[in-house]
Formats: structure tokens, sequence, C-alpha cells
């Protein structure tokens, strides 16, 4: 089935946000009415919304809910309860950098309000325009992205960094977006992403609604697929990229890159200028999410592991910087000296 209706992960309706149930999908579109700050804080931890730039949306749309319910008339006292609520919504995930980026331009947007009403006037503001740049961010990296490839193309990649991970079009995913629209055929090969399967579930329903050709692998497939099939290059999301080019993405990423380098296919990171985090100068220093073991060891809520074991379950890794190829931003795409050409980019 070919539809190229947009779905919205993350919608603002004046005094609630909609936003789509991505641990529902591909068989349920189902969509929440979040009308709390902890509601979204909830959605966030629990990856009812996922993806870097939604992550970042969802939480500036949380503050942006808080603030039409904030109660009295002393702009100081706003003042002091965002940072509060700030704060709380920095607790909900650690590794990907577009959250504490949007709570903090929506603190800022804030700052210079003289009321009460104009700072809650400046918040939903800033959160909408997050939302709206983004979506144009994320075209121009489809745009830089397509430019890498030509017709006929396979392009392999991993967790899933599309529409529903941003305001629109993804980052990764962007590319075919693009494609599809200039009448360009890619195709693709999707890693399902074990323990969430934001492969299986996410990308593959999402590049199947555009009419992408999507072939779906398992994890330990990959190697396998970067051998013997033609694939022209490899293009994942990512979370946050450090100073260096050092880049944290779904856990991995890094086994994919290693192939890549070792098969000669190119591998890009896809990523707007607001997932680049010159504060931390490499990978090293990226923090790192562990999550519930009960990913790992049940499927559908039946348990498939054995019982009395130990489980790991890192949802990032981190890939260092001279194994990828180039860096695809909504300004052009960057490669070589990256610590220089990302303090260039990000700066100008
Ligand atoms: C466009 S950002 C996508 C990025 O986010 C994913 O992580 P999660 O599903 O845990 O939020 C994954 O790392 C993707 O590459």
């Amino acid at each position: 089935m070919i539809t190229t209706d947009f779905i919205q992960s993350v919608r603002w309706e004046k005094d609630h946000i909609i936003l789509l149930d991505q641990q529902k999908l591909p068989h349920q579109t189902d969509f929440l009415k979040l009308t709390t700050i902890e509601s979204v804080w909830e959605s966030i931890h629990s990856l009812q919304v996922r993806g870097a730039p939604a992550i970042g949306i969802a939480a500036a749309f949380g503050l942006a809910l808080w603030a039409t319910k904030f109660q009295g008339d002393s702009v100081e006292d706003f003042k002091k309860e965002l940072k509060n609520q700030k704060d709380y919504l920095a607790t909900s995930r650690p590794t990907a950098v577009n959250l504490f980026w949007a709570i903090e331009r929506v603190e800022n947007a804030a700052a210079s309000a003289q009321t009460v009403e104009a700072a809650r006037d400046a918040v939903v503001k800033e959160a909408l325009l997050i939302q709206k740049e983004d979506e144009e961010v994320c075209r121009s990296i489809g745009e830089y992205g397509l430019s890498l490839l030509k017709d006929g193309d396979t392009v392999l990649t991993h967790c899933n960094a599309g529409g529903i991970a941003t305001a629109r079009y993804g980052t990764a995913l962007a590319p075919f977006y693009i494609a599809k629209e200039k009448g360009m055929s890619l195709s693709a090969f999707a890693t399902e992403t074990r323990p969430v399967l934001q492969g299986s579930r996410l990308t593959a329903w999402e590049l199947e609604r555009i009419g992408i050709d999507v072939t779906l692998i398992t994890d330990n497939m990959a190697a396998h697929v970067l051998k013997n099939k033609k694939i022209s290059a490899i293009i994942v999301g990512t979370d946050r990229i450090a100073a260096n080019g050092d880049t944290a993405n779904k856990i991995g990423t890094l086994g994919l890159a290693v192939l890549a380098k070792t098969f000669d296919i190119p591998f890009y990171v896809a990523s707007p200028l607001s997932t680049i985090d010159l504060a931390v100068p490499t990978g090293d220093d990226i923090p790192i999410e562990e999550r519930s073991p009960d990913e790992v060891t049940h499927l559908n809520g039946q348990r498939i592991a054995a019982e009395n074991i130990s489980i790991y379950n890192p949802a990032f890794d981190v890939t260092p910087h001279e194994y990828i190829t180039g860096i695809i931003t909504e300004k052009g795409i960057i490669s070589g000296n990256f610590a220089e050409e990302l303090q260039k980019i990000k700066t100008n």
C-alpha cells in the first residue's frame, strides 16, 4: 500500500498535546491526548515518543503545557518554576541532546518577559518554532543526503530516524522522502534493531507507506548483507555528536560502522545541527542510557530469556569519528577534519 499522508508524531493543540504512540506501531496508529507535563515526561521515558528531534519537540510542548496552566501573576515565580519544570523534563532520558537543547531554548525565550502573559506566550511560541524549524532542517538534510545517492541505489539504515522521530521527513530517512518527491527510485535494507525493534516496527512501516522498496533483516544479518549485496551507503541518525565527530546512536550502530569500513561502504550520519554538542569533547563524554532489562528479556509481554541471568541493555553506542565518512547536516555535508568542520558549521 502506498500512501503519502503525513503522520505528525507530536501536535500542539492550545491546551493539550496530541502524541502518536510509537510503542503501538505498526499495527495500531493510536494518538494520546497529553494534558500534563508529567504525561509528557512519561511519554519520552517510555519511548511513546522517541527520536532525538521528536523528543526535543515533545519536551518543548511539555513546558508550553505547563505554562498554559501556570496560576499566578509574578513573572519571577513563573521563571523560577519554569526552570524547575525544565530540570524535571531533563531527567526523562539522558542521551539525545535535543531534549536539553530544546528545553534550554524555551527557557531562554521567556527570560526577558516582563509579565506572566508575555512569558507564557514566549514559551508556546518558541516550542512551535522549534517544531517548524525542525521540519525545514530535516527537508534540507534530505536534499543533501540525496545528493550522495543516484537512481537505483540501495541504502542500509538502522533503528528509525524517520519522520516520526522528527517534525517531518526524518534525518536518515529524509533522502527517501525527497527521492520519492523527485521520482527517483531508492531501495532500503532496514535492520530490525533489537531490543525495541524500531527498524522492523517503525522504519519498515514508514518506508513501505511512502512506496520505498524496503527489505527487513535481523541485526545479525548485517555483515552478510553488507558483504554480499550491493549496498551503496549506510545512513543512520544520531542522538548526540561530540565536538570531535564521535557519534552516539542506537546500539548496533558501531558494529555497522566497523563493517562499513571492512567492506569499503560509505557510512553517513544524518544530523541536524541541534544534535551536535560542542560542549562534549569526545564520545567518551556522552551519557549512554541503560534501559530496563525487560526490553531484552520480553517480547510482547512474554518472557523469552532464561531466568536468573544478568542483562545488559545500553540503548546507544558511540561510533568513533574515524569510522564516519560524512555527517549530513541541513547546512551541508561535513567530512575530513570533523572537529574543525563541526566548530565552523555550528558557529557560523
Ligand atoms: C532522528 S533521531 C533518531 C535516533 O533516535 C533513536 O533512539 P530512540 O529510538 O531510543 O529514541 C535512534 O538512536 C535513532 O537513530
